[in-house]
């Protein structure tokens, strides 16, 4: 009987390694010094002590090439949340997560860590301190919030201790930090087209916003605590800052950090979510015809409008999670890592 060869315990392999979330997980990995294979459709950079394989994570022999001899899987790779390909969601985040499954059985690999999303509860109004126990969003605010949902319930129904097979869901919220392609760079592309002048609503709602490292720091103790006989199977759990601030008062802080005006004047939230429904509405029926994408969409609108923050006591309790970069200091790193994005550049 041919006998497999147990994979060291080190040996792993980022899916999304490219990415902005997945690039800060490889750095810290191999600084413990794990030897990490990173997959992902593009290499974006070359690291010592990685292996990159380029390909699509819907291509189950390619993926299981990357997943030899490896023993724990981090999944971050999505298409990006601003998208509103509904094909592409369901091919990458349900059809492709399928396959990394299968592919995980194939290769003999023993842990699988996704990259979840606390949004896959957030239905457009208002969370405070919300639990893992919540419910699914049942009506999800937009294809990626839907598929996501989809994925996580495919990861943790997967985890299996007969099998050897666990898994755990880490839920981010609004990740942020040097290298990110999305919310800094969106927040100046709009401050810079002059549409960052209004504050939606009072302005009072509270969100989390999680620096990079401390989303690193939550999938690796992930990966190290989730055993057997460990309370991690099959869960999912919430990683932030664990300092809910002020939306707009963060916007503001990292606008006037790159040198531009914080937003000052105030519109009511109702009148600007039916403008942007209207708005999404009109782009859906004149695609055929011309393609816009408005800034502002419903679900940006929600984000920046409602509270949504969230409790992360569970990995606190469970992997002795304590966030390592604390929010103020975070946005003084962020801020110092665009130059390029300052006002006047
Ligand atoms: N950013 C945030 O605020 C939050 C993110 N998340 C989750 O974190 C994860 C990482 O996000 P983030 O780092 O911001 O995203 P990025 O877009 O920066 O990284 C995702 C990476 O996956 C790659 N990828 C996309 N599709 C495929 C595919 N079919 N096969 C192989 N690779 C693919 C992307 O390539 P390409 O760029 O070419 O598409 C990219 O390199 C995602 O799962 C996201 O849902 C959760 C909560 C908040
Ligand atoms: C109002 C405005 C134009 C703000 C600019 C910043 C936004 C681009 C970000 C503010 C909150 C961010 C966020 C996400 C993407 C970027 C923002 C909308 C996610 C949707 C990314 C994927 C997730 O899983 C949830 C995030 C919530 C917060």
């Amino acid at each position: 009987m041919a006998t497999r060869i147990r994979p060291s315990s080190k040996r792993c392999t980022v899916i999304g390694g490219s990415g902005f979330l997945g690039r800060h997980l490889v750095e810290r990995l191999v600084d413990r010094g794990y030897t990490v294979n990173v997959f992902d459709i593009r290499q974006a950079y070359e690291l010592p002590g990685v292996t990159f394989y380029q390909g699509d994570l819907c291509d189950k022999l390619a993926l299981v090439m990357a997943l030899k001899e490896v023993s724990i899987v981090f999944h971050c790779a999505s298409p990006a949340p601003g998208s509103d390909d509904g094909a592409l969601f369901q091919r990458v985040n349900i059809d492709g997560t399928r396959t990394v499954i299968q592919a995980c059985h194939e290769a003999g690999v023993q842990k699988l860590i996704l990259t979840s999303s606390a949004s896959v509860v957030f239905e457009g109004t208002d969370i405070k301190n919300g639990k893992e126990d919540l419910p699914y969003a049942k009506k999800p605010i937009d294809y990626y919030t839907e598929t996501k949902i989809k994925q996580e319930k495919l990861v943790l129904e997967a985890c299996s201790k007969e099998k050897g097979f666990l898994t755990v869901a880490i839920r981010p919220h609004g990740i942020f930090g040097p290298r990110d392609p999305q919310l800094v760079p969106i927040l100046v592309d709009t401050a810079r087209r002059g549409k960052m002048k209004f504050i939606i609503g009072d302005g009072s709602n509270l969100v989390d916003f999680t620096y990079v490292e401390n989303v690193v720091h939550g999938h690796i103790l992930a990966a190290e605590h989730l055993k057997a006989d460990s309370p991690l199977c099959g869960q999912a759990y919430h990683i932030t800052n664990d300092e809910p601030v002020r939306f707009w008062d963060f916007m503001s802080q990292i606008l006037v950090g790159l040198g531009y005006s914080a937003p000052r004047y105030h519109l009511p939230y109702a009148l600007v979510y039916g403008i942007a429904l209207l708005l999404w509405f009109i782009s859906l029926i004149l695609r055929p015809l011309i393609q816009f994408k408005p800034t502002f969409s419903p679900m940006r609108v929600a984000l920046a409008g409602t509270h949504h923050y969230y409790s992360c006591a569970r990995a606190k309790q469970d992997m002795g999670y304590r966030p390592l970069v604390p929010l103020q200091e975070a946005v003084v790193r962020t801020v110092e890592s665009y130059p390029h994005l300052r006002n006047g550049e």
